[in-house]
């Protein structure tokens, strides 16, 4: 009787919310957007479309299939019950003073205590100000100057590492070396020194599996953020889960942390300096933060953890997939290739840099690299999902429509990079030029919706930091090997769970040119 009672109020509950959500979408003020049937009533629509890793495609294909006449790309396109993909990044959605706070799909990238927030998940706008704040001139290009030696100690490795396996003659998956390349630079960055993944050209304590399982949890629960602090608890006791690949993340920065802590204590206590560098060596963000903590009141252990913990998971996978694209797109347009490798050794001639080693600042004068790698991160931006915000009372007006509050709405990279009423027909096609032969206001255009980095106040911080890591290799690596993809013909399979991957960026490697 009591059991038969409490499925009649759940029957009766689920028939509600399914009316409920039925009515409001014929009455919604946006019930004219369109979309999939499906995704006006359920997030399965949505859901479906990430898990099967593809969602730029499906993306890209629906604000195409909408577009009025005359119009290339739809401006708005529904992918859920009040969930908007808008094309182009609205200055109201995400300009430099917007308060809309990041939507509930972030919360599955954090751990579900609230008090564990991190700058890219945090949803308190005022609380993210202030963090951003502390850690700003970590990140700025100045800084970068002291981390270039780590890149530079990086770039070396990983060229002799290809100069092996090119003495090999086997395929070599170039997603996989990129991610040791950019895993050991970010973590000489940040902890002084390398994980040792381009030394062993392995996947060492399986961190790079265990961050990719985090992101697919994350990446997933986050549609369903309600069932997170549910899950999180279960599924981190189970290794081969994500969330037990975020919580070895977590295990790994607060060991390195707090040997960091007593290494400088007992500095301290024998009369040396704090830091553990040497004179003249460069300073990595452990110290640069916990130096900070010292001089400045407010910064406490919590903003040095999070930051470590940001840097790994938000700037290794992103600067390796970058990386993959730019050289992708290059071995695969040879008029564009051999463009770079002339601007290349005409800088070499001109004693600008040296075949394997050329500093961020030659690099930020070589036009035609830069215009690569900006058209390599238009092709193949980092992230695949849209960048959600949350209309705030009062609702807003966006791409030319009316959003009520608690509108759920965001712009998707991809679909930003691929519109063809932006780019022009040939927006599809990687060609460097359009960065260099244009008008001022056409290039105006371009950089506004070119955002690869994200855009307004949750731009990516460590953006520097990426480009100073491919402003450094790429040159050096297309000027030194030979590339042959394993399959030219076919366009690199990729996986989308909100970074997207190349899973078979295979090419054999013959040396060039001998530098060493
Ligand atoms: C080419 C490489 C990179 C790409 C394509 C990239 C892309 C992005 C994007 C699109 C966002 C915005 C996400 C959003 O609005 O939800 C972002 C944010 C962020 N990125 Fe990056 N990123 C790169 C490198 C890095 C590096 C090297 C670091 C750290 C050293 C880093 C740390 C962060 C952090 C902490 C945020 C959150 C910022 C905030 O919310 O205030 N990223 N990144």
């Amino acid at each position: 009787m009591h059991l038969g009672f409490i499925i009649y109020a759940a029957l009766a509950a689920v028939v509600f919310r399914a009316l409920y959500i039925f009515v409001s979408s014929l009455f919604s003020p946006l019930r004219s957007i369109p979309g999939p049937l499906l995704a006006r009533f359920t997030k399965a629509w949505y859901f479906h479309s990430i898990y099967k890793a593809h969602h730029q495609d499906n993306a890209i294909a629906l604000h195409r299939k909408y577009a009025k006449p005359g119009e290339h790309f739809a401006p708005i396109v529904r992918l859920g019950p009040n969930m908007y993909s808008i094309k182009s990044p609205d200055k109201v959605v995400y300009g430099i003073s917007s308060k809309m706070p990041k939507n509930a799909w972030y919360e599955g990238w954090k751990h579900p205590s609230p008090e564990r927030w991190t700058l890219f998940t945090d949803r308190n706008i005022k609380r993210h100000a202030e963090s951003r704040r502390v850690y700003a001139s970590l990140y700025t290009q100045t800084a970068l100057l002291s981390y270039e030696s780590y890149a530079d100690e990086c770039a070396d490795m990983f060229a002799l590492r290809l100069r092996e396996l090119a003495q090999k003659g086997e395929l070599v998956d170039m997603g996989h070396w990129f991610q040791c390349y950019a895993f050991d630079v970010i973590s000489a960055i940040t902890y002084g020194k390398r994980f040792g993944f381009l030394d062993e050209g392995r996947d060492l304590g399986n961190t790079i599996r265990a961050l990719d399982r985090a992101m697919a949890y994350s990446t997933l629960v986050g549609v369903y953020s309600f069932l997170h602090p549910y899950l999180y608890p279960i599924l981190e006791k189970f290794p081969s889960t994500g969330a037990a690949g975020r919580a070895y993340l977590m295990r790994f920065a607060s060991s390195a942390l707090s040997s960091r802590r007593s290494e400088r204590a007992n500095r301290e206590k024998n009369g040396e300096a704090k830091a553990v560098r040497k004179e003249g060596e460069p300073e990595d963000f452990v110290d640069k933060m916990l130096d900070m903590q010292e001089s400045k009141p407010g910064v406490t252990d919590y903003h040095v953890f999070a930051l470590t913990m940001s840097n790994i998971v938000a700037g290794a996978d992103t600067t390796a997939l970058s990386l993959a694209s730019v050289l992708y797109h290059l071995i695969r347009t040879p008029r564009a290739l051999r463009k770079l490798r002339e601007e290349i050794a005409r800088h070499v001639e001109e004693g600008k840099c040296t075949p394997n080693r050329v500093s961020f600042k030659a690099s930020q004068e070589m036009p035609y690299l830069q215009a690569c790698i900006k058209e390599g991160l238009r092709l193949h931006p980092g992230t695949g999902l849209p960048l959600w915000r949350v209309v705030n009372d009062g609702g807003a007006e966006i791409c030319g429509q009316y959003f009520p509050a608690d509108s759920k709405v965001g712009v998707n990279t991809w679909v930003a990079h691929y519109d063809e009423d932006v780019w022009g027909l040939d927006a599809t096609r990687f060609r460097p030029e359009r960065w260099i032969e244009t008008t001022p206001e056409r290039l105006k255009t371009m950089e506004a919706h070119h955002i690869p980095f994200g855009t307004g106040s949750r731009t990516c911080i460590g953006r520097h930091i990426g480009h100073l890591e491919m402003s450094k290799l790429l040159p050096q690596l297309v000027h030194a090997f030979h590339f042959a993809l394993e399959k030219p013909n076919q366009k690199w399979k990729t996986s989308n769970m909100w970074f997207v991957k190349p899973v078979d960026f295979n090419v054999r490697i013959s040396v060039r040119i001998t530098t060493m």
